[in-house]
């Protein structure tokens, strides 16, 4: 197994930040009320996950968190929105203003072109919940991962990501029965509805995080990115198609028929294009 000898990239409140060998690990740091978020947990994920997504040596992210309580010794991975911070149209950030930030973070995590893990040690919960149905894979303690939607508890309800595509995930009678009922599963039971990757005894998952992680990074960067996006496409309407083809614009801009448009252009002369309409 490889030693991570990781790196702090930068201190935070909130959360900690650290990097190894390609691999950032952005972990929520509010274990004694099971990693709720505030406004500022969320601005600092949103700093993290972009400073990742800016990196050209990172190509897999983990999201995880630390733990356990030092209260009771409880494990979580993110209970959702920190109800104390809740106010009349969002959670109140230091600022005063109202926010649900939250999503941001989300849209990030879903268009990054690097592959995103929730690595899961214990209770994912609510917006909690829903951040593991947003990330590209997710791994969970075999013994105190337990996942649960109380977005109907509190009057929340994620309609795009963490209930939408959890349906895609778990089918649409399991997704409304995680949500109307609000029950708690193992991560076995995760595991088998199809929302889960893997089952990964405690003790080992962060490093079994870390070895995925090294695994998709032997892979070809450019197939990973077009391959997460050929993915999300199909469920994310025009925004999905302009992600892809955004990246296909990228590599069409590497060919010679573009650098020879670009020239033509700079020179004020004709496009000399080598005409192959290859089939
Ligand atoms: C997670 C629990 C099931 C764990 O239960 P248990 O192990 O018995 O622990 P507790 O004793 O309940 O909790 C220990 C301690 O932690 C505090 N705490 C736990 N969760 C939260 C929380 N979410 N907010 C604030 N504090 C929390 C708890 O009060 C205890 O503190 P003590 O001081 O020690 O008493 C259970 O804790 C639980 O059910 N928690 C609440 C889960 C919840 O309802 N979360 C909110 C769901 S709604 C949400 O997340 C919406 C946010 C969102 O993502 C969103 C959605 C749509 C649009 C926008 C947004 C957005 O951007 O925000």
């Amino acid at each position: 197994m490889e030693q991570v000898n990781w790196k702090i990239a930068k201190e935070y409140e909130d959360i900690t930040y650290k990097k190894c060998n390609g691999v950032a690990r952005i972990a929520f740091n509010r274990p004694n009320v099971r990693n709720a978020f505030k406004p500022k947990t969320t601005s600092e994920l949103y700093d993290a996950f972009y400073d990742a997504n800016e990196d050209v040596n990172i190509g897999v992210v983990l999201l995880s968190a630390e733990g356990p309580s030092t209260k009771d010794g409880v494990w979580s991975f993110c209970s959702g929105g920190d109800q104390k911070a809740r106010g009349k149209q969002g959670y109140v950030g230091e600022d005063g203003y109202h926010r649900l930030n939250i999503l941001e973070v989300q849209r990030l995590i879903r268009f990054m072109p690097k592959a995103v893990i929730a690595v899961v040690p214990g209770w994912a919960v609510g917006g909690g919940h829903s951040l593991h149905v947003v990330c590209d894979l997710t791994l969970a303690s075999k013994e105190h991962a337990i996942f649960k939607q109380t977005d109907a508890d509190v009057t929340s309800f994620d309609g795009g990501y963490g209930s939408a595509y959890l349906a895609k995930m778990v089918g649409q009678k399991k997704a409304r029965e995680i949500f109307f009922l609000g029950r708690n599963y193992s991560a076995q039971e995760a595991f088998d509805m199809g929302m889960v990757n893997a089952v990964i005894p405690h003790a080992e998952l962060e490093s079994t995080a870390f070895e995925w992680a090294q695994e998709i990074l032997a892979k070809s960067p450019t197939s990973i990115k077009m391959l997460k996006f050929a993915m999300n496409l199909t469920d994310d309407g025009m925004v999905g198609q302009q992600v892809f083809a955004g990246e296909a614009t990228r590599l069409a801009y590497m060919t010679e028929e573009a650098v020879e448009g670009r020239n033509a252009f700079l020179e004020k002369r004709k496009p000399n294009f080598v005409k192959k309409w290859i089939p």
